[in-house]
């Protein structure tokens, strides 16, 4: 079943350009958490992306602009407490019509101000988007705002994310995954990604994938932010979003097994889920 949807992603082309493989905008990262920002920019450069920038508010943009080599980063205008400010919304809109998906939410906190951000632009970009962590914090209970999106989106909660999300708590989320997941997907009309052990895809037309692959080496800080950006690559690669994000599941959890053959599953960190993606495309003959 997993092959229909790995099918999709091209076989790169000799006549192609970085152009070719999409542009990738990831709004994330906050004081205290630039290792998401960097985490989810990494791997969707790693999982073919042609080019990706980071969005973070100004005063970490030199932190930024050190850690990374190949992604790139824009210096977004924040409060003086360091969170975005009504301003950034206007530059992430603008820079994003030059992009071909957007993730907003690894590491960005839980601040007020950051929340309103958010909102504005889950309403208003244009782009694709992959809404993951805190971007699915700030709109605890509020799924109307996806009815009135009219772009493609995928949200993908964790269980305790999910839980914020739909007002309940993680037991609940955790006894109805499936109809959870189906549920949101059918009545909005996004992709719902409800990650954990089997982690479960549902999109709004009724179809549902349930992930086989991974392990509990990957309940380690990190590994989330590491699969928004692979999704987001393949999104950007121009596949149907439900395939990417089947595929990005599939192939996130593939690469975990790698890691944690090669680290074993105490030993295994994020960015060693990263690092084993080349094998991982190798071993599902993508090349
Ligand atoms: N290096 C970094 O900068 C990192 C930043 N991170 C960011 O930290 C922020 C907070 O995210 P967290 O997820 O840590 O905190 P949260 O408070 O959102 O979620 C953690 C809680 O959710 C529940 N939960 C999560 N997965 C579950 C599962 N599979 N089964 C049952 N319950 C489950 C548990 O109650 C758990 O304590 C996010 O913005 C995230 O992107 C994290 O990704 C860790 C690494
Ligand atoms: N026991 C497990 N089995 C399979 N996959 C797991 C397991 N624990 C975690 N994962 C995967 O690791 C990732 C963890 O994401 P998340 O909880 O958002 O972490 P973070 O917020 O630290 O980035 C998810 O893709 C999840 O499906």
């Amino acid at each position: 079943m997993v092959t229909s949807h790995i099918e999709k992603i091209s076989v790169r082309q000799d006549e192609s350009h970085k152009g070719d493989y999409g542009k990738v905008l990831v709004v994330a990262g906050s004081i205290g958490m630039t290792g998401a920002a960097y985490l989810a920019s990494q791997a969707a450069l790693r999982a073919g992306s042609g080019l990706v920038t980071n969005a973070v508010p100004c005063s970490l943009n030199p932190i930024m602009a050190i850690k990374f080599i190949e992604v790139m980063t824009l210096a977004l205008s924040e409060n003086k407490n360091g969170t975005l400010n009504k301003k950034s919304v206007k530059e992430i809109l603008e820079f994003s019509k030059k992009c071909d998906v957007s993730i907003v939410g690894p590491g960005m906190g839980r601040a007020k101000e950051t929340r309103a951000v958010i909102i504005d632009l889950i309403r208003y970009l244009s782009t694709p988007l992959v809404l993951d962590a805190d971007g699915l914090n700030a709109i605890e209970g509020k799924l109307s705002l996806f009815k009135k999106r009219k772009y493609k989106t995928v949200i993908t909660p964790h269980p305790g994310e999910m839980a914020r999300l739909i007002k309940k708590d993680v037991t609940f989320v955790q006894e109805h995954r499936t109809e959870i997941a189906k549920e949101i997907a059918e009545t909005t009309g996004i992709v719902v990604c409800l990650k954990g052990h089997k982690t479960v895809v549902a999109s709004p037309d009724g179809e549902l994938y349930v992930n086989d692959t991974g392990n509990s080496g990957m309940a380690t800080g990190g590994t989330g932010d590491v699969l928004a950006g692979i999704i987001a690559s393949f999104i950007g690669q121009g596949i149907d979003i439900y395939s990417a994000v089947v595929v990005g599941v599939y192939l996130h959890g593939i690469s975990g097994d790698i890691a944690a053959e090669k680290h074993g599953p105490f030993s295994m960190i994020a960015g060693d889920v990263i690092q084993a993606l080349p094998d991982a495309f190798k071993k599902a003959g993508l090349y």
